[in-house]
């Protein structure tokens, strides 16, 4: 649909952009990246024929753009510009109504139905039917945003040349008007090429992205591709981080603010144990994965809460009821690992262990009435009951992604040999169990102190917690097995 070779444009001799190429397919989202002055609003108006390319070559739909007259190439292409200057007071109504210009035929370019229809199509598309009779002046920056986008979809072209169409839209209209440019690329083929400064949102719509610096493309290809650290901190020259999108397949990029991080010591002083639950109380705030009935997945929270519920508890509503029942104690569910056991919080057993530059806190509660042997866990029918062995791991420590996953295998793998080696059977199997049916795990870490990038069995972290774990758990089997000796 549109092809750029080579192409190079300056003001009064001084370069803006060079040797730009780059083709953009029928029906595709295309976006320009690049931090201020990299030449994205120059390659723009090269494209729209604004500003004239010093050199190379520029087509649309396989014929070069020069040899377009104005009102072919305003029926083929509409611009919606970075800042547009209101020189006249028009309504709202008369202003999208130009972007039928191109279309208007005869000497009194007389007004038909069709315009009509579409003018009322697009103010319904970009949701501005109520601003139809105001004076273009009297509105919003968002609201005029909006307009000059309506008036380009007036002009129905077959590409639209957007410069920052976000600016000034709030978070919803953001989002409306480019779920409205997508679909209009999948359901009328329309070709988009747009600037971007909120790498995000091009992650999320683009098909494509062309990344410039100083005036020449840096990167080019899929989001996956273009939004890598290491290009986008050098290219923008600022901390940055990837992160993947939480329901779609796409990264998202984080600032990272040159906040200094005060390193905090923690141990077991922070724990208390009482009748009702086992509480660990950080004063900081610690990266967590868990798979806790609210702080599930990865994190950042302060408080962790192993509640005690009776082994018949209806698991039916639990996540509400446990949400409830943190919140009336104080403790805010979107910063708290919460979870449940039957097992009384006076038979969790914990310890530390400090090693040369950092240390472990391990809590265990460890009821084993719900015994299960994992590899033949397909004989059990689907029952969910509070019996459960909980481990807590608190590192101080800074841990990569792969050390939390591996301090979650090493942790898993030291408890099942806990289980073995205290003789717990899986009582449908009659094999050795290796956990029980609901049990849950926590790793948190300060993120402060040394680099653990490890936690796989043999490495220093893993012989901790693996330690750590397998005594913690026997322990705290023993115990819960002789309170039910004796009651
Ligand atoms: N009208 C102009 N006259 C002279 N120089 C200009 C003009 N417009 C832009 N430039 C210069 O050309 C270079 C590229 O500018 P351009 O506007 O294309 O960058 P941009 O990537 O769109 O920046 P921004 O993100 O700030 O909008 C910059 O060095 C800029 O100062």
């Amino acid at each position: 649909m549109l092809d750029v070779q080579d192409v190079t444009g300056s003001y009064s001799g001084k370069p803006a952009a060079a040797g730009i190429s780059f083709h953009v397919k029928k029906g595709e989202l295309f976006g320009i990246l690049g931090p201020n002055g990299s030449g994205k609003t120059t390659l723009l108006k090269m494209i729209s024929g604004i500003h004239p390319a010093d050199e190379g070559s520029i087509s649309v739909k396989g014929k070069p753009l020069n040899d377009y007259s104005s009102r072919e190439r305003a029926r083929c292409m509409a611009v919606l510009p970075q800042h547009s200057s209101l020189s006249f007071s028009y309504t709202v109504r008369e202003t999208v109504s130009l972007g039928r210009y191109p279309h208007q035929s005869g000497l009194l370019h007389s007004w038909s139905e069709k315009d009509e229809n579409i003018v009322r199509e697009v103010m319904g598309q970009t949701g501005i039917q109520h601003l139809e009779h105001r004076q273009m002046v009297e509105i919003s920056g968002g609201e005029q945003q909006r307009v000059y986008l309506a008036q380009a979809l007036a002009q129905e072209p077959e590409i639209l040349l957007l410069d920052e169409p976000t600016n000034h839209l709030d978070l919803a209209f953001q989002k409306d008007l480019l779920d409205l440019l997508k679909l209009l690329t999948k359901e009328r083929d329309l070709t988009v090429l747009s600037i971007f400064h909120d790498l995000n949102l091009a992650a999320l719509y683009c098909d494509r992205l062309l990344l410039l610096n100083k005036g020449s493309i840096s990167k080019s290809g899929a989001p996956s591709e273009v939004l890598a650290e290491k290009s986008i901190r050098d290219v923008y020259q600022t901390s940055i981080g990837k992160q993947q999108h939480p329901q779609l397949p796409v990264p998202q990029m984080v600032l990272l603010p040159n906040t200094r991080k005060v390193r905090t010591v923690l141990d077991a002083s922070f724990l208390e144990i009482s009748h009702g639950c086992v509480v660990y109380r950080s004063p900081v705030y610690l990266k967590t994965m868990s798979s806790g009935v609210t702080g599930a997945g990865a994190g950042w929270n302060r408080y962790f809460v192993n509640r005690h519920v009776d082994k018949n508890y209806d698991c039916s509503g639990h996540r509400t009821e446990m949400a409830d029942y943190l919140e009336r104690r104080g403790f805010p569910a979107a910063e708290t690992v919460g979870m449940m056991t039957a097992v009384f919080p006076e038979d969790a057993v914990y310890c530390e262990y400090k090693e040369k530059d950092f240390s472990v806190i391990i809590a265990v509660t460890a009821g084993t009435g719900n015994a299960v042997d994992a590899s033949m866990s397909s004989l059990h029918a689907p029952l969910m009951m509070p019996g459960t062995i909980n481990t807590w791991v608190i590192i101080n420590g800074e841990l990569t992604d792969e050390a939390f996953i591996q301090c979650i295998m090493t942790a898993t793998e030291a408890k099942a040999r806990a289980l073995q080696d205290e003789g717990i059977k899986d009582a449908i199997t009659g094999t050795a169990a290796s956990g029980t049916s609901t049990d849950s795990i926590l790793i948190a870490a300060t993120q402060t102190g040394p680099l653990l990038e490890y936690g796989g069995t043999i490495t220093p972290l893993g012989k901790s917690v693996g330690k750590g774990v397998y005594q913690c758990t026997r322990k705290a089997i023993e115990k819960s097995q002789r309170r039910q000796q004796t009651c």
